[in-house]
Parts: C-alpha cells; structure tokens; sequence
C-alpha cells in the first residue's frame, strides 16, 4: 500500500522569523566569535503541539532572561531514532498509534515548527530520515545528527547541505572517531540524491558544511568529565577541526535517568568556569519531571512519552547555573 505525500513546496509556504539570523547566531558561539554559551533545550519529543508550545512559551521567557550569557535553542524534535522499534515521532506518526499518517505529520508537524519559531526561539531538530528534510529544514537553526546515525554515508551527505551548524553525536557505544569522520565529511561537498522543493527526486550538490561539531552524548560509559572531554577535544585536533564540543547532558551521560542531569551539567558548569572547550550543554527538559508510559492512551500532556525529562520547575535552576559559569569564564 502506498500514500501519495504531498511535495515540501505544498506545505513549506509561509516565512520562518529570524531563521537566519539565529543561525548565524549559533555559528557565532561555536566559533567563539559570540562568548555565550550554546543550551539546547527542551523535550525529548514532541507528541503533542499544544504541551511542547506551552513549554516553549516559558522557554522563551527564560531565553530572553538570560541572553547576556545565554543562546537558548529549543528541541522541537519531531522524529525519533529507534534502538528496535517504537514509536518514531510525530511527524511520521502523529496520531501516536502507529498509523503513520505521514501526510497529516507533516502538515501539523510543521504548523507547529512556525508556531515555535514565532515565540521568537531558534529551533533544534535531530534530522533522522534524510527524505523529510526539506519539509522541515528551513526551520531549524541548530541540526543534529545522532548517535544512531552519525556513522551512515546519506546522513553525513545531508549535513554537507544543510544550511545550519549541525552537531555530530558520539556513537551509542561511547566511540568519539566515527563522530569526528562525521565533522570531516560534513564539511566536503557531495553530490548525492535527495527529495527536491517539488517533490521529485534530485541530485544534490553541496558545498560542505563549516560549522559541524562534536556532541559528546555519552555511551556505555559517560563522557562529560574533564578527561573525556579533553581526549575527545585531541581527536579534533588531530583531525585538524576546531576544538569545541557540546554536552548532552542526558543519554548515555545520565543513563537516561532525569535526576541525573544535573549532576552533569554542574560538572560542565565547572569546566566552563575553568575556561575548558565546552560551548554548548545540550538538556532533556519537559513541562513535568520523568516519562510516561508509550501505550498510555490518551497520552498525558507535559510527560515525555520516550526518554525521561526534567521538568521546568528543575530546568530553571540549571540555566542559571550555566549562565553564571559563563560569566565566570
Ligand atoms: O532520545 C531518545 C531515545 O534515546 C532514542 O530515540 C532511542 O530510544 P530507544 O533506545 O528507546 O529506542
Ligand atoms: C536520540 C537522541 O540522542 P542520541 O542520538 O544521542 O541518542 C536525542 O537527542 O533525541
């Protein structure tokens, strides 16, 4: 069985506030030309439009308190790579029942990608099938690649096209090298296929992307200390790229339990005050604190429904924490 999907022109109408000017933005702190700290934020998924719009209202309010030290960047993460199986995110299900109405995510998926940019937040967003990205691309002001997926030859082509800073996960075992092969191929031109504006596939030509970097997300084992962090900084060395990493704070640096990222992020706080390579905390955040249960019908508003979060009330304390360690760099 197959549905006809409508082409990105179809639903990509409509002009994304500031989408550049964020970009930039973010390209500024990577490179240190802007001494603020890059913060990540937000839930690990979006299943519900409204609850994720609610959170980036408040989001938005503690961006703007803090955006002397601060670039705030909100996850507004609309697919979901799987270890096996589930649920894979909104846009490929966003009836959240494994319908895959694909048609329907894409629309709302994207009516809720311009709400969120209209409260004035830049958004980040894990690009995990490369045929959905020209729906929902020129959103986005911050991309990832995961850890999943950072070794695969199509995704690395992606990011030599995307036109955002695009941050390269450490492998879910814990390896650092293929993310850093990653940076490299990001950064060369490719010509590969991909979906077009109009629906119909296309050769691509990129030119490579300047501003890929190194996410260091944790594996078997965490790697946030300042050991983990320096040896994975002399990889990017070695490899010539510049030396400078984002930390998840969540993943396999807080083995997905919620309570303990903020244990990591003061110790990143630590090393941003000691003046150490990190430009960039990445967090797992939602309304309400933990996870619900992903055959939970109707699912529970505020509650992630895959990885644990923090909830707003525990987030705030953290920005300010990352906030005052800039400033004390
Ligand atoms: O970020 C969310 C999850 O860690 C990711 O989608 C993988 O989830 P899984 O290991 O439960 O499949
Ligand atoms: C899936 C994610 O991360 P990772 O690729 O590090 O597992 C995520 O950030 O949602």
């Amino acid at each position: 069985m197959q549905d006809t999907l409508p082409s990105p022109a179809e639903v990509t109408a409509g002009v994304v506030p500031d989408v550049a000017r964020h970009r930039e933005t973010v390209s500024a702190v990577l490179a240190r030309r802007d001494p603020r700290l890059l913060v990540i934020v937000g839930p690990c998924s979006v299943h519900d439009p409204d609850g994720a719009l609610e959170y980036a209202g408040l989001l938005a309010g503690a961006a703007a308190r803090y955006s002397d030290d601060l670039v705030v960047v909100l996850r507004a993460y609309l697919e979901k790579p799987r270890s096996v199986t589930g649920w894979t995110g909104f846009l490929p299900d966003p009836t959240l029942d494994g319908k895959g109405d694909l048609a329907a995510g894409v629309r709302l998926g994207r009516r809720f990608l311009l709400e969120a940019a209209g409260m004035g937040l830049p958004l980040a967003y894990e690009f995990v099938d490369p045929v959905l990205a020209p729906y929902v691309a020129d959103t986005v002001s911050w991309g990832a690649i995961g850890a999943r997926t950072v070794a695969s030859q199509p995704h690395r082509q992606l990011a030599s096209w995307l036109p955002m800073p695009v941050g390269m996960k450490n492998c879910v075992s814990g390896r650092v090298g293929p993310a850093v092969d990653a940076i490299r191929a990001a950064g060369a031109a490719h010509v590969f296929p991909g979906l077009g504006v109009d629906g119909r596939m296309k050769t691509l030509r990129s030119t490579g992307n300047p501003d890929a970097h190194l996410v260091l997300r944790g594996g078997l084992v965490p790697n946030y200390d300042a050991e983990s962090v320096a040896g994975a900084v002399g990889l990017l060395g070695e490899a010539g790229l510049p030396r400078r990493v984002v930390v998840d704070a969540a993943h396999g640096n807080s083995g997905k339990d919620h309570d303990r990222q903020p244990g990591v992020v003061g110790e990143v706080a630590r090393q941003i005050r000691d003046g150490g390579p990190v430009v960039g905390v990445m967090i797992e955040s939602y309304l309400l604190d933990g996870a619900q249960d992903p055959e939970r019908v109707p699912a529970l508003r505020g509650v992630s429904r895959t990885d644990p979060c923090l909830g707003w009330e525990r987030t705030v304390p953290l920005l300010e924490e990352l906030a005052v360690a800039r400033r004390g760099r």
